[in-house]
């Protein structure tokens, strides 16, 4: 990653507080900060239209000229303020706004230094190729025809009116996610098994849908989609292979979980996905509708990593703008090596169906060996989760079953743990699946037994309350 442009937070006050800071990857001064705030009031005066997150963007990409920011923004390409979603589907790259971090009239400082170590730099992304190149994501603008699109997303705007909260565990923090959720799954049997034999956070989930015709149908193209973007992924960055522990299989979604972000302050503070039932390297395809929101990214760095917060290539967040009608494809490298989260918005540009809301759909494939009757179970008797050693540089990676309870709110693990092992293709080796396949089968025969007694005792009785 060559520069981030980066800001200060705002303070409570929108319009007062914005204190930008450019720099670039070898930390740029920040001499023009104190006149930013004038310059982005010039700019806004020429450019009512466009919101003040944007005029930044370009500003600081324009490293702090006006006259070359307004021009840039005079073409048509840039989100207005009016929260027409084509136009904010349309933002274009930052490249064609950017100029070489090289020719920057940044240059170092003590305090930006401090700035970056403490808070990290944010690199604003908003095209294709810069979001290919720089994160473990890729991106497809105006995903859906824009009728179907619409349609959608009023469809899951009246289905949201009864998703609730969820409260769970991020590692070491108990979060009570600050938006809405629901769940849908393919068929009713899917929804017995999910209500019955999955477990989450050690509750079952009561609420569990299954996928609307709207949701089928949106699936069958995501499938599509990200397919064809895995190929890519594994040709462009993976030198031809998929990565060790990837499934070599089509990717087929059996599950969404759909997210109602209400407001510009509902959002979903860092974490990865739970790898759980999904396996590892799992690749997720995640639609969005409504208000643009961003989507911010960053790598998971050991704690005992000698550069960690010195060096703004592994202390530096990424922003991904997702407006409405995109797909944002997670690809393999994603949930082990990256956090991500969504962050709380300071304004936000209404958008025509949706108003204030952001609707988002995460299709994700829940692999059959990794169904809870095939993964070990802790002595706490429900089944264990799946994680991987992201804390020290020591076992850095590797894959482990531990007790369920580390990831509820207020409850205490036991000790279980055990080391995870996978073949190529991430399917579970050794005990577990093969022991359990063959306990499965005996005890699927021992059950078949069973039933035939139990059906015949059955019988018996009746025959006996009958004869008496
Ligand atoms: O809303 C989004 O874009 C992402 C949601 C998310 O991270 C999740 O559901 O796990
Ligand atoms: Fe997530």
């Amino acid at each position: 990653m060559d520069a981030f442009v980066t800001r200060k937070k705002r303070k409570s006050s929108p319009e007062s507080a914005v204190q930008p800071v450019a720099a670039s990857a070898t930390p740029g001064h920040d001499a023009h900060e104190e006149s930013t705030d004038m310059k982005l009031a010039i700019l806004s005066s020429l450019h009512p239209n466009v919101d003040q997150e944007t005029l930044l963007d370009i500003l600081l990409a324009h490293d702090g000229d006006v006259e070359a920011t307004s021009q840039a923004l005079k073409t048509p390409r840039l989100p207005k303020k009016t929260g027409d979603s084509s136009t904010v589907a349309a933002q274009s790259s930052m490249r064609s706004f950017a100029v070489s971090s090289a020719s920057s009239d940044y240059s170092p400082s003590s305090k930006r230094i401090k700035l970056l170590s403490r808070k990290g730099a944010t690199l604003h992304l908003y095209d294709p190729a810069d979001i290919s190149e720089h994160t473990p994501c890729t991106i497809i603008h105006n995903f859906l025809p824009a009728e179907e699109a619409d349609s959608l997303l009023r469809e899951l705007l009246e289905e949201s009116k009864s998703f609730e909260k969820f409260t769970f565990k991020l590692f070491d923090n108990v979060v009570s996610s600050p938006h809405t959720s629901g769940f849908y799954v393919g068929s009713y049997k899917e929804l017995q098994e999910q209500k019955h034999e999955y477990v989450y956070n050690g509750m079952r989930m009561t609420d569990v849908r299954t996928l609307t015709p709207q949701l089928e149908r949106v699936k069958a193209r995501v499938q599509e989609a990200v397919n064809k973007e895995i190929q890519e992924r594994i040709r462009t960055h993976y030198g031809g292979t998929k990565l060790k522990y990837q499934s070599p299989e089509p990717w087929t979604p059996n599950a969404a979980f759909v997210n109602c972000y209400n407001g510009p302050q509902e959002n979903v503070g860092w974490h990865s996905d739970q790898l759980t039932y999904l396996g590892p390297r799992p690749v997720i395809g995640s639609l969005s509708l409504g208000v643009t929101r961003e989507f911010r990214v960053r790598r998971i760095v050991p704690d005992d990593e000698p550069d960690k917060t010195s060096n703004p290539d592994l202390a530096g967040q990424i922003a991904i703008h997702l407006p409405h009608n995109s797909l944002l494809v997670m690809h393999a490298d994603m949930q082990e090596e990256w956090k991500h989260s969504v962050s709380p918005a300071q304004a936000i540009d209404p958008h025509p169906v949706a108003g204030s809301r952001r609707i988002n759909i995460t299709y994700r494939h829940y692999r059959g060996g990794f169904h809870p009757r095939n993964t070990p179970r802790c002595p706490c008797g429900v089944p264990a989760v799946l994680r991987v050693v992201t804390k020290k540089r020591e076992n850095w990676g590797r894959y482990f079953w531990m007790c369920h309870a580390g990831n509820v709110p207020g409850k205490e693990a036991c000790e279980f743990f055990r080391w995870a092992e996978f073949d190529d293709d991430g399917n579970p080796v050794g005990m577990k699946q093969d022991l359990r396949k063959q306990e499965e089968v005996k005890s699927a025969e021992a059950e078949q037994e069973g039933r035939v007694g139990r059906l015949n005792g059955h019988g018996n009785e009746r025959m006996k309350q009958s004869s008496s």
